[in-house]
């Protein structure tokens, strides 16, 4: 395969236990199906919601007039001398994006937090310089309304009038449609879902903005485009979810990925909203692993439960590998996510266990009181509380209380770790990942909350309910007022710690909460507690 092509290569032995789905797949016809947007694939539950998501098949032709409107609104605005965009979004409303400007090694700053802390950070930028692309599909989302709250107020502040300032990237009829403090509003195709929204308005228009090329995507994603509408059994996309059906039938219920030399840049952390929300659910699914590389722990040394997975040409042990361009990999992983929902029995369109921890997120906010009354930690180790879940043990050292709780993790589960930081600043917190699995031997996931909650969240919740969650939490130098709320980004971030945790527990998860009172040494203290477990 060249390095332009796109593709996918499967290891002889996933070849052959993948051959006779593809060749069902091929003939129920079902590629040329979900080109011509046919609701039915995924069964009579399944079909309403899926009449109005299946509008991503075209958008390498359907989006072609904003790239227009993207280009005239950013040559606008460079004339103004705003150069600098900062997009408030979570999952499918950022994670696009993020790829796409990383690949492409352009700046954005991207807002998938409600850490007091991190949010700070983007206003301390030039705000004379700053665009605040507003994105949500639903218009509602808690963080982004927060973040759209906070940056008006700073740039009415510094003498800026917001509405000069503010592009609004939502969904006809939602309540940011009709919003009177915006420059702009791009109404994106409402029958295209969050995380299958990369080349809609929500990953064109930031991207664009900030100065990627993304007529280029589009042109990319129309190269695979006949590709992945054959019924032929060489079909990429076909392929792919055949591959992830095999795998799981045959108990591979995790896809470890890791970029091999793409020439992408984090399309792991894109692909695993893609995956844990359109398949975790009705106690099943695919549980996306995204670590460093092929040498990561977790990868080459997989177990029979998960597959490992090369974003880029095959090697270190992959068992699956896809190629090609960015515009290309997106609708490539799309098309074959759809279809292992098919080979899966679920409905790869709705994400039913997200609004669980969001509720118990809003009642902890309704209810300051119930915030405060988990402020007793079982233990103290010098800048860690230890919160425990019911049923978890906090005795003994942290390493003891660490080392306890991983054996807790079931035959084939997985760890999670969850960290409520700032995804800058305390990005040493990410290396747990890869310590934890080391010694734990357990395929261990790695998300910041709250932005995960958009992403894995899903499955965490609905998938195999065999995980096992590490929440770690810290306090704040700082915290931040959202404008005409009556909470600030501090006590959002704790409540959506606590109710995710609380939603997990209830499900008979065991969930464990580190709470740093001194970040710095609290995680330095956590890792060198998790380096003294051996294996
Ligand atoms: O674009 P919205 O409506 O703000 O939603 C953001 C994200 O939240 C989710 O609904 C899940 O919480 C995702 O599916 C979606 O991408």
């Amino acid at each position: 395969m060249g390095a332009d092509q796109t593709g996918v290569e499967l290891d002889p032995a996933l070849e052959t236990a993948a051959a006779p789905l593809i060749d069902t797949l091929v003939a129920d016809g079902v590629a040329g199906k979900l080109a011509a947007q046919d609701a039915t694939l995924w069964g009579a539950d399944a079909e309403s919601e899926a009449s109005i998501r299946l509008a991503w098949t075209t958008l390498h032709r359907t989006s072609r007039p904003l790239i227009g409107e993207i280009e005239a609104l950013r040559t606008d605005l460079r004339s103004e001398g705003v150069d600098r965009v900062v997009l408030a979004g979570m999952g499918g409303s950022s994670l696009a994006p993020e790829v796409i400007t990383a690949t492409e090694g352009v700046a954005l700053t991207v807002l998938d937090t409600t850490d007091p802390a991190q949010v700070a950070d983007a206003l301390a930028g030039d705000l004379d310089r700053t665009v605040l692309v507003v994105s949500s599909k639903s218009g509602t989302t808690v963080e982004t309304d927060s973040h759209r709250r906070v940056f008006a107020a700073a740039f009415e502040e510094e003498g800026i009038d917001p509405a000069q300032r503010i592009v609004v990237v939502t969904d006809p009829g939602s309540p940011l449609a009709e919003l009177d403090q915006c420059r702009k509003v791009f109404l994106a195709d409402p029958n295209v879902g969050g995380r299958y929204s990369a080349l809609t308005a929500f990953g064109l228009v930031p991207a664009g903005l900030a100065g990627a090329d993304v007529a280029r995507l589009l042109d990319q994603a129309a190269l695979v485009a006949d590709a992945v509408a054959a019924d032929t059994a060489d079909n990429p996309a076909l392929r792919l979810a055949a591959a992830f059906g095999a795998a799981h039938a045959d108990g591979a219920e995790k896809l470890v990925l890791a970029d091999t030399g793409s020439g992408i840049t984090g399309f792991g952390d894109w692909a695993e909203q893609l995956i844990a929300e359109s398949t975790g659910k009705e106690g099943t699914g695919l549980l996306p692993v995204v670590v460093d590389g092929t040498d990561a722990p977790g990868f080459a040394d997989a177990a029979g439960d998960a597959t490992p997975v090369a974003i880029g040409p095959s090697s270190g042990g992959a068992r699956i590998a896809t190629q090609g361009p960015l515009g290309a990999q997106f609708l490539l992983w799309e098309s074959a996510v759809a279809v292992a929902g098919r080979l899966l029995g679920i409905n790869p369109f709705d994400q039913p266990d997200v609004e669980a921890a969001k509720k118990a997120a809003r009642s902890l906010l309704d209810d300051p009181e119930a915030l405060n009354a988990t402020a007793t930690p079982s233990a103290v180790s010098g800048a860690v509380e230890v919160y425990a879940s019911a049923g978890t043990s906090a005795e003994g050292s942290l390493t003891d209380i660490l080392r306890e709780f991983t054996a807790t993790v079931p035959a084939d589960g997985y760890l999670a770790v969850q960290a409520y930081l700032d995804r800058l600043d305390d990005a040493s917190a990410s290396l747990l990942r890869s310590e934890l699995a080391k010694r734990t031997g357990v395929q261990t996931t790695f998300g910041w909350g709250p932005r995960f909650l958009h992403s894995t969240g899903q499955y965490h919740k609905g998938g195999h309910q065999n995980g096992v969650f590490l929440q770690i939490t810290g306090a704040s130098e700082e915290d931040l007022a959202v404008p005409d709320r009556p909470y600030t980004l501090g006590t959002l971030q704790l409540a959506q710690a606590l109710g995710d945790g609380q939603v997990l527990a209830d499900r008979g998860r065991p969930v464990l909460r580190l709470h740093l009172t001194d970040r710095a040494a609290g995680l330095a203290e956590v890792m060198r507690a998790v380096q003294e477990i051996s294996r």
